[in-house]
């Protein structure tokens, strides 16, 4: 059973909660600069275990110092808490 979609109202609000995410269409992106290239390696080597633990898993573009998550639902075709929860937890930990 997918999680549920949520309403434009809950994502307004849920974004609002966030750091440097914005709305894409069915997604949340953010994206991020590092001072090197391995420095951006290892904060997604940071995140990777928060996506295993939730099974939720964003999707990931890194060229050189740049990372850009995006987040969404792929079962349920839309953005969901799991988006947000996950974002939220990628959040705590961008220092
Ligand atoms: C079987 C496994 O639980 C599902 O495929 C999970 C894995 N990770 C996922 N990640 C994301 N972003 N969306 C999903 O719907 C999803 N589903």
């Amino acid at each position: 059973m997918p999680p549920a979609l949520l309403d434009e109202a809950s994502i307004d609000a849920r974004l609002k909660k966030l750091n440097g995410w914005r709305r894409d269409g069915d997604a949340i992106k953010r994206e991020l600069h590092f001072d090197s290239f391995m420095d951006a390696i290892a904060f997604i080597k940071r995140i990777a275990p928060l996506a295993d633990a939730a099974d939720h898993h964003p999707e990931l573009f890194n060229v050189y110092d740049r990372v850009e998550l995006t987040l969404t639902t792929h079962d349920a075709g839309g953005l969901t808490a799991k988006d947000f929860d996950l974002a939220e937890a990628i959040d705590a930990v961008v220092t």
